[in-house]
């Protein structure tokens, strides 16, 4: 058996191009592996808009269980997306004993320990390179490269989407709709671009690397989590006059014995490698006890980039096949979880950037100052400007503060009609 014959279930971005590279580097494969790999079966939802896209010796069809009942199919590769019915499907392929590769994040997040558990019963590899950072092989690197090391930070930006669409309203000064459009055109962006804008596909991101890192199950619902959807031309323009960058950033931490992670805009020094990856690029900084500070960069998003992690895991796949290892967990770090408990990220503390608009009268920075002495704040930086004759604009950055102290000064300013908080971001201190 010297061929790996792959079942692929879906066929769009991601899906063409994992088409495309199996077809092209079948020969480099084979010299690695012993094994050369090929396309049996795709699964789509439509036949009719992909019969051109495939080679005639494929089978193009609806039903799964062309795959599933077929024994020639060793590797599904499921790139279809979602949640359901893609947990039904990969569950399936696992107990018909088919190895399985997914790029799927929103899967793994919220049921990759199950499928792993199913994985395992059924002597089956599991692997999602792609699910986090699109092309950087960002979770292979942590189960090798940081095995002993312990890692007490990960942040950085991991979705193409809204790096791609904060890049062009700092860059081109496009609109947060024109730029949104653009990235979906060019393929970075899920089906339905929500969970991108909203924070929710880092957010999926940061709970699969944080599993990696510190072996620890965080819950969505344990984390503070906003997009970028409401940030303004305005916000972005003002940042870079105090010297930020605005960014979508994912941030999970370990402090004293638990570990919290959050996803939201923060504004990040001009200086800092964060605020210089452009685009669709990603970048994913990892700070381990004995490594110091490490930062992986590069596509995250994109058709050939994501393949290109896909088809990592399928030859990591094949070389277990041959070498007779298969049914090892993608990751074996698991903590106890006496050793890990969930930190509420309201009590993490931060600096934060506040732009607020007030009338143009004695007092009324005296009040302000009053409001944020109250909630036990202070700031290290204040710019007013005037906008008119009866108006003026105050950007102040906060020392560091927490999310309780930041909703209280919010609060008692909802009191005053005088004065209005426009945005408050983080503030990313190096
Ligand atoms: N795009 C990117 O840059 C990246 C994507 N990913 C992940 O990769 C996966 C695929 O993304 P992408 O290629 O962009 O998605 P697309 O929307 O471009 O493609 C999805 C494909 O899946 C098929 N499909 C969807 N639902 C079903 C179903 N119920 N049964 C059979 N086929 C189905 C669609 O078929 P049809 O065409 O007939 O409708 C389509 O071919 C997602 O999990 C995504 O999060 C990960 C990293 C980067
Ligand atoms: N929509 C995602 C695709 C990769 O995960 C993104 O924009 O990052």
């Amino acid at each position: 058996m010297n061929e790996i014959k792959i079942g692929l279930i879906g066929l769009g971005t991601v899906g063409s191009s994992v088409l495309k590279m199996i077809i092209e580097n079948s020969d480099k494969v084979q010299t690695i592996t012993g094994r050369r790999l090929s396309v049996k079966t795709i699964v789509v939802r439509n036949v009719a808009k992909h019969r051109r896209q495939v080679p005639k010796d494929v089978t193009l069809t609806t039903d799964l269980n062309a795959i599933i009942n077929d024994p020639e199919i060793k590797i599904a590769v499921e790139v279809m997306g979602g949640i359901h019915p893609a947990k039904e499907f990969v569950t399936a392929l696992l107990n018909a004993k088919k190895h399985v590769v997914t790029a799927n994040k929103d899967l793994i997040a919220s049921a990759g320990e199950e499928l792993a558990a199913t994985a395992k019963q059924n002597h089956c590899d599991l692997m999602y390179e792609a699910s986090v950072a699109g092309g950087i092989p960002i979770l292979r690197t942590i189960v090798n490269s940081f095995a002993a090391d312990y890692i007490t930070e990960v942040k950085g930006i991991v979705n193409g989407t809204c790096n791609f669409i904060l890049t062009q309203m700092q860059q081109q000064h496009w609109s947060y709709d024109q730029a949104l459009m653009k990235a979906q055109e060019l393929g970075f962006a899920e089906s339905d671009p929500t969970n991108d804008v909203e924070g929710i596909d880092s957010a999926y991101k940061m709970v699969i690397l944080s599993q990696f890192s510190y072996g620890a199950h965080i819950k969505l619902s344990n984390m503070s989590v906003e997009g970028i959807s409401t940030i303004q031309q305005d916000d972005i323009q003002r940042a870079a006059e105090f010297g930020y960058t605005i960014k979508l950033l994912g941030i999970s931490r370990r402090i004293d014995n638990g570990v919290f992670a959050e996803v939201g805009p923060v504004l990040v020094p001009q200086d800092h490698p964060l605020a210089t990856i452009h685009n669709e690029n990603n970048a994913v900084m990892v700070t381990g006890e004995a490594v110091g500070e490490t930062l992986f960069y590069g596509p995250g998003a994109g058709g050939l980039p994501t393949a290109n992690s896909v088809l990592s895991d399928i030859v990591s796949v094949t070389k277990n096949i041959v070498l007779g290892t298969t049914g090892h967990f993608f990751n074996n770090y698991q903590s106890s979880p006496s050793e890990i408990g969930n930190i509420d990220p309201k009590d993490v503390k931060y600096a934060y950037y506040l732009s607020l608009k007030m009338l143009d009268a004695p007092g009324q920075m005296l009040k302000f100052t009053q409001i944020v002495t109250q909630s036990g704040a202070s700031f290290s930086q204040i710019v007013q400007t005037k906008t008119d004759h009866q108006t003026a604009r105050v950007t102040v950055i906060t020392h560091k503060i927490s999310k309780s102290q930041l909703s209280d000064i919010k609060r008692a300013l909802r009191k005053v009609n005088t004065i209005a908080l426009l945005a408050a971001y983080k503030v990313l201190q190096q």
